[in-house]
């Protein structure tokens, strides 16, 4: 089980920089394959970082969701939070944290977007249900978008791709749409993906809107029902995360030369998440979709070309 905030807070001897980044390292290989294969295309300086964000966001979300998540209430979240603050003061309180507190010391990064993660977590613990997709889509930006703003101070940007050679004042072009816009595909699809499992723990994140517009029930999504109604709502669903991978794709150019290939790697796998759920005639209730490993590396070389080409 993941290592969580100990109360009340104690002196204790952490380990060093190094074997705190063998600890995210160990942390994203375990929970995500595709992060994990992704993070290794990344620059040696770079990819313990994105393994450092990763672990925070990972157990920030373990707080909400994993084993233990009936202990936590909102002042567990505010403690966490208090936790945040000090890595960001370079005070990390806890071995996981050691790793971040240097990486963002490394790489100068706003704290906003890891608060606004921790107030995605909040949305979990009192609300099971979204009206519409503008409510969804402030949960989305909170547990994901800000992912994209996380990484990308990490993976830094293409200044000479930024800026044309005759306006060398002008700013440049910092993709934050484009950034946010792919947390929000990833975390709409995993929605998409995991909307059995979130039913049989009384959660539905698609929004009500939806439903009501193709004429399909609460009660027929807890009892799984797969008809043209269901089907139509998914192919809704699918095309709107969609148009966030696009939106996404447009942004990859500006990022620095080497992070663009895990990027495009990235987006190629959980994209092909949504074609295996249309693969499975949208049946997400019983079948879990997910891209095999080898169609995963599979798409490696193709990623890679898309990272030259555009
Ligand atoms: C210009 C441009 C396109 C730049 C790229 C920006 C970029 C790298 C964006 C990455 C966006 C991204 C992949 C976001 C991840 C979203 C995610 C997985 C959110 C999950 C939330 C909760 O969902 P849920 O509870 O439904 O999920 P589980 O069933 O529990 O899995 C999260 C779990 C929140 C925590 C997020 C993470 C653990 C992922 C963190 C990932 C990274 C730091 C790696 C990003 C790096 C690369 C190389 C893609
Ligand atoms: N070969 C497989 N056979 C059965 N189930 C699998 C297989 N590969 C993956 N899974 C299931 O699918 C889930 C997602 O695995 P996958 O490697 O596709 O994504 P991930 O990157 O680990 O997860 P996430 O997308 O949530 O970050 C795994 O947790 C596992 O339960
Ligand atoms: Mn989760």
């Amino acid at each position: 089980m993941l290592q969580l905030p100990d109360s009340p807070p104690r002196m204790k001897t952490l380990v060093s920089v190094d074997e705190s980044y063998n600890l995210c390292r160990h942390l994203i290989a375990k929970y995500s394959t595709t992060f994990y294969l992704s993070t290794l295309l990344l620059s040696k300086e770079k990819r313990p970082a994105i393994w450092a964000i990763y672990a925070w966001c990972r157990r920030t979300d373990e707080l909400v969701d994993g084993p233990a998540s009936a202990m936590t209430t909102p002042e567990t979240l505010d403690l966490w939070e208090q936790q945040l603050e000090a890595i960001f003061a370079g005070q990390p309180k806890d071995n996981f944290d050691v790793a971040l507190a240097d990486t963002v010391q490394r790489f100068p990064m706003d704290i906003q977007p890891f608060r606004d993660m921790i107030a995605g977590q909040r949305m979990d613990l009192y609300r099971s249900r979204y009206e519409t997709f503008e409510e969804l889509y402030l949960y989305c930006y909170r547990v994901a978008g800000t992912v994209g703003l996380m990484s990308t101070a990490v993976m830094g940007l293409d200044t000479t791709r930024n800026t044309a050679p005759w306006n060398r004042e002008q700013q440049p072009y910092v993709p934050i749409e484009e950034e946010i816009a792919l947390g929000i595909a990833k975390q709409l699809t995993n929605i998409l993906r995991d909307v059995g499992e979130d039913a049989r723990r009384g959660r539905i994140y698609i929004p009500l809107e939806d439903l009501a517009r193709f004429n399909y029930t609460e009660q027929d999504l807890f009892k799984g029902v797969i008809d043209e109604r269901w089907r139509s709502l998914m192919r809704f669903q699918i095309e709107r995360a969609r148009q966030f991978y696009t939106k996404a794709e447009r942004g990859i150019s500006y990022l620095s030369a080497d992070a663009r290939w895990p990027v495009w790697a990235a987006l190629t796998h959980y994209s092909g998440i949504l074609s295996i759920i249309e693969r499975n005639d949208y049946n997400a209730f019983t079948q879990r979709a997910y891209v095999p490993q080898w169609q995963k590396l599979r798409s490696l070389p193709l990623a890679w070309m898309r990272s030259q080409v555009f």
